[in-house]
């Protein structure tokens, strides 16, 4: 995604600009005067910026030719008002790409943008998404619910509170539970929303290349370097990395992530310069990474840097209040996806959502009801168009839910000599949920 720099004064409408330019997926970032701009430009690099011609401190075109000089490739178009285009045209012989006068209308606007773009040799490590990682502007975010049960609660109380602050936090869970979704909610709720959210799925590298997906490299630096590449930290830079399966890595990528993550500065492979880094570190997990430590599959240091602050997901299956809700949700989701109308359950299918166990967590439910939705004809979905796995459990499923979750919580309890936060973390509930369960199936512990 090419890399946008705006320096602009008047914050109010600098703002609007990063919004409505990160919607138009470019990777946005903004200062309100040349000190700010040098600093960034030392830790990034940008396909192209956007300057007011007048700043605080110097004028835009003065810096202009500094731009030029130390960043050839990096565009510049500046913003005057009808009455500078005399000082436009002098910036252009400096090398200025092109001017655009305020105020200007937002096809305008990405016209030049595209047009700056496309005339030059941008930093093409930017173009594209490398492999193994989704990058996603602030502005897309997958719609998301909150539920109303006590765990989901709790889940929104801890989003709020770790999402200001610079934190790493662990998010374990099970498979399907909402890990990735909860990380987006933190970058998204943080001051560092209008940056990068970088989903890394740990498990899906191959160990040899992980060096170079996490670090870059330069052209030529090993067979089948065609061409220099960023990294996943400097895709970044400034904004939110998010580590899943982290317990997946090898031990030797564990010590290069916990340098980075100390140092704070990377080198990209066959480079010897440093780069000044600042990422916030969110990683995930649905394996037991504690139980890693112990047996020397991962390293302790790392594990505590990464696990400042832990969230446990509920299963869903933890979440008996959010299980209608979430269904609806998704209901008008395949709706939309799908082009049909259907309004909601039979009492029969809703009675077969709610006895199920759903090992597959949000994401089984997610595809059950897309299926159900698809094969419904009528305005409802009936029971008979949910999937086998739900009826097998129908005869007293709900007894037997019970019994096996009550043999669940005694086996932790057990296992953990009673200790009840040390039960809740290995049942990945939370103390209170677990306290509520205890009462509800009146354990004598
Ligand atoms: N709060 C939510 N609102 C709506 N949809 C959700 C919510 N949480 C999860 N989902 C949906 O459930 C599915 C699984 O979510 P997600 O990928 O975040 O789970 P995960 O725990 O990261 O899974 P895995 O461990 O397999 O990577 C996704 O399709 C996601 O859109």
């Amino acid at each position: 995604m090419p890399k946008i720099l705006i320096i602009e004064d008047d914050t109010a409408f600098s703002q609007m600009l990063q919004k409505f330019l990160a919607k138009h997926q470019y990777g946005v970032s903004a200062c309100y005067n040349l000190t700010e701009a040098k600093q960034l430009l030392a830790s990034d690099l940008f396909d192209l910026i956007l300057s007011d011609v007048r700043l605080p401190e110097g004028d835009g075109v003065a810096f202009l030719s500094e731009i030029k000089t130390k960043f050839p490739r990096t565009q510049v178009v500046l913003m005057t008002s009808f009455a500078e285009v005399s000082t436009a045209v002098k910036a252009m012989k400096r090398g200025a790409f092109d001017y655009i006068a305020k105020p200007f209308t937002p096809e305008k606007i990405l016209e030049v943008i595209r047009t700056a773009l496309d005339s030059s040799n941008t930093f093409h490590e930017f173009q594209r998404t490398p492999k193994n990682m989704e990058v996603e502007s602030a502005i897309n975010v997958e719609s998301a619910i909150l539920g109303v049960s006590e765990a989901s609660q709790e889940l929104e109380r801890h989003i709020g509170l770790i999402a200001p602050t610079h934190m790493s936090v662990l998010l374990i869970g099970e498979s399907g539970t909402g890990k990735e979704v909860t990380a987006r909610a933190i970058h998204h709720a943080s001051k560092r929303s209008n940056r990068n959210f970088v989903a890394v799925d740990c498990g899906a590298i191959p160990k040899e290349l992980a060096t170079s997906e996490f670090f870059g490299h330069r052209k030529g630096s090993f067979t089948g370097a065609i061409e220099d590449k960023a990294g996943f930290f400097e895709a970044a830079n400034g904004g939110t990395l998010f580590l899943d399966e982290i317990g997946n890595l090898s031990y030797e990528n564990q010590i290069q992530l916990l340098r980075a993550i100390q140092e704070r500065k990377i080198k990209r492979v066959g480079s010897t310069k440093e780069i000044s880094i600042d990422v916030r570190i969110l990683a995930a997990t649905n394996e037991d990474l504690e139980q890693a430590v112990a047996v020397g599959n991962f390293r302790e240091d790392l594990f505590h840097r990464l696990n400042e602050f832990t969230i446990a997901i509920p299963a869903l299956k933890d979440r008996d209040a959010d299980l209608l809700l979430f269904a609806d949700f998704f209901l008008g989701r395949a709706n939309a996806e799908l082009d049909k109308t259907v309004k909601g359950f039979s009492k029969a299918a809703k009675m077969l959502l709610l006895n199920h166990n759903w090992p597959g967590n949000l994401r089984e439910l997610k595809n059950v009801v897309k299926r159900a939705v698809l094969f419904t004809e009528g305005s409802v979905i009936e029971a008979t168009v949910l999937p086998n796995q739900l009826h097998g459990q129908s005869n007293d499923a709900a007894f037997s839910k019970q019994k096996f979750e009550k043999e669940r919580i005694l086996r932790a309890l057990k296992q953990t000599n009673f200790n009840k936060s040390e039960a809740a973390k290995l049942l990945k509930m939370t103390r209170k949920t677990l306290y509520n369960k205890i009462n509800r199936y009146q354990l004598k512990v």
